[in-house]
C-alpha cells in the first residue's frame, strides 16, 4: 500500500490513492484502526489522521477524512488542498478546476501552479455555513443559532459562537490566542453535553475588521496547527458578532501559516492557501513501514 504524506499549513495528513487499484486491500473496517495505528507519532508514522482520495459517481473524485482517534469526519478544508493538489500534480486532471465529493457534499476546486508547474495554492469553495443548532448539531432549539452564547464548563462560564462549516465548530473570541488554555478546555468542550456529535474548538482575536488570529482543538485529533474548516468558521462567526468587514478577503493567521478567507454573507465561504508534501511511502500487510 503506497501512501503520500502531505500537509495544510502543518495539519499533515496521510493519503491513500484508491484511484488506481480496483481491487482495494483495505476494507471499511479497516480505516479507522489504520488512522490510529499510522497517527501514532511514537509507534507509527505520526499525523493528524488519514485521507483516502477515490472515484466519485457525483463528482470528479471523492475524498473520505479519519481522525487520530478514527473517527470519520465529514470535512477537510486542508485535506481538500492537499488532495488537490495531489490530484493535478499526478495528472490525474489536466483542468485546473474540477469537483470533490466529501462526506458534507461536493466542494469546487481549483489550483493555482507555480513556475515549476506545480501546484502552489488551492481555492475551495467551501459551501454555506450551517448556522440553526439543529444542523451543528447542538443541543437547544434546533431552529435558532448560537451567536455569542454563554456555556459553562464545570466552573468557568464560555460565550460560544458555533456553526457547521461540514464539520461542527465552537469558536470563543479572546484578546490573545494564547491566553485561553485550549489544551484543557478543548477536550472539555469537544466532549460536552452540548454537542452530541463533539466540536471542535477554536480561539480566536480579532486584530482588525479583515484579519484574525485563530488556533484549535480538533475533534479526534486534538491540538493541530491549522483548520481549514475552522477557518471558514471563525471568519463567519466572527462577521456573524459583527467583528469583521464581510465581502472581501480575510486574512486568517494559524499557528502553521495563513489562509485566506471571503464569504459572502448570501453565499459561500471561499479559502486559498498552500498544499505541501512531506514524504511518500509503502505499508507492508500489517500496516508497518516497508524498509528499502
Ligand atoms: N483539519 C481539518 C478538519 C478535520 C476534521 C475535524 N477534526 C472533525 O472531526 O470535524 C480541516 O482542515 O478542516
Amino acid at each position: 500500500m503506497k501512501f503520500t504524506k502531505m500537509h495544510g499549513l502543518g495539519n499533515n495528513y496521510i493519503l491513500f490513492n484508491q484511484l488506481d487499484s480496483p481491487v482495494n486491500v483495505l476494507r471499511e473496517k479497516d480505516y479507522p484502526e489504520l488512522s490510529r495505528i499510522l497517527s501514532d507519532v511514537n509507534f507509527g508514522i505520526g499525523s493528524d489522521g488519514i485521507i483516502l482520495v477515490s472515484s466519485s459517481e457525483k463528482a470528479d473524485f471523492k475524498m473520505r477524512i479519519f481522525n487520530e482517534d478514527g473517527s470519520e469526519a465529514k470535512n477537510c478544508g486542508n485535506g481538500l488542498r492537499c488532495v488537490a493538489k495531489f490530484l493535478y500534480d499526478n495528472l490525474y486532471t489536466k483542468i485546473p478546476n474540477f469537483t470533490i465529493e466529501t462526506l458534507s457534499g461536493v466542494v469546487w476546486v481549483e489550483v493555482e501552479v507555480d513556475k515549476n508547474t506545480t501546484v502552489e495554492y488551492v481555492t475551495v469553495d467551501m459551501g454555506k455555513p450551517k448556522l440553526l443548532k439543529g444542523m451543528i448539531p447542538m443541543v437547544g432549539d434546533p431552529f435558532v443559532s448560537a451567536i455569542n452564547e454563554p456555556y459553562t464548563f464545570g466552573e468557568t462560564e464560555y460565550k460560544l459562537t458555533c456553526l457547521s462549516m461540514g464539520n461542527p465548530h465552537a469558536i470563543l473570541f479572546s484578546d490573545n490566542v494564547h491566553e485561553v488554555p485550549l489544551e484543557e478546555i478543548g477536550p472539555i468542550i469537544e466532549h460536552s453535553r452540548f454537542f452530541p456529535d463533539r466540536v471542535n474548538v477554536g480561539i480566536v482575536h480579532v486584530k482588525n475588521r479583515a484579519e484574525i488570529d485563530y488556533r484549535v482543538w480538533e475533534r479526534g485529533s486534538g491540538i493541530t496547527m491549522a483548520c481549514g474548516t475552522g477557518a471558514c468558521a471563525s471568519v463567519v462567526a466572527a462577521a456573524l458578532n459583527n467583528l469583521l468587514d464581510i465581502n472581501q478577503a480575510i486574512l486568517v493567521h494559524l499557528p502553521g501559516g495563513d489562509l485566506t478567507i471571503r464569504w459572502d454573507e448570501r453565499g459561500s465561504v471561499c479559502m486559498r492557501g498552500k498544499a505541501s508534501y512531506i514524504c511518500h511511502g509503502e505499508l507492508d500487510k500489517h500496516f508497518r513501514l516497508k524498509e528499502y
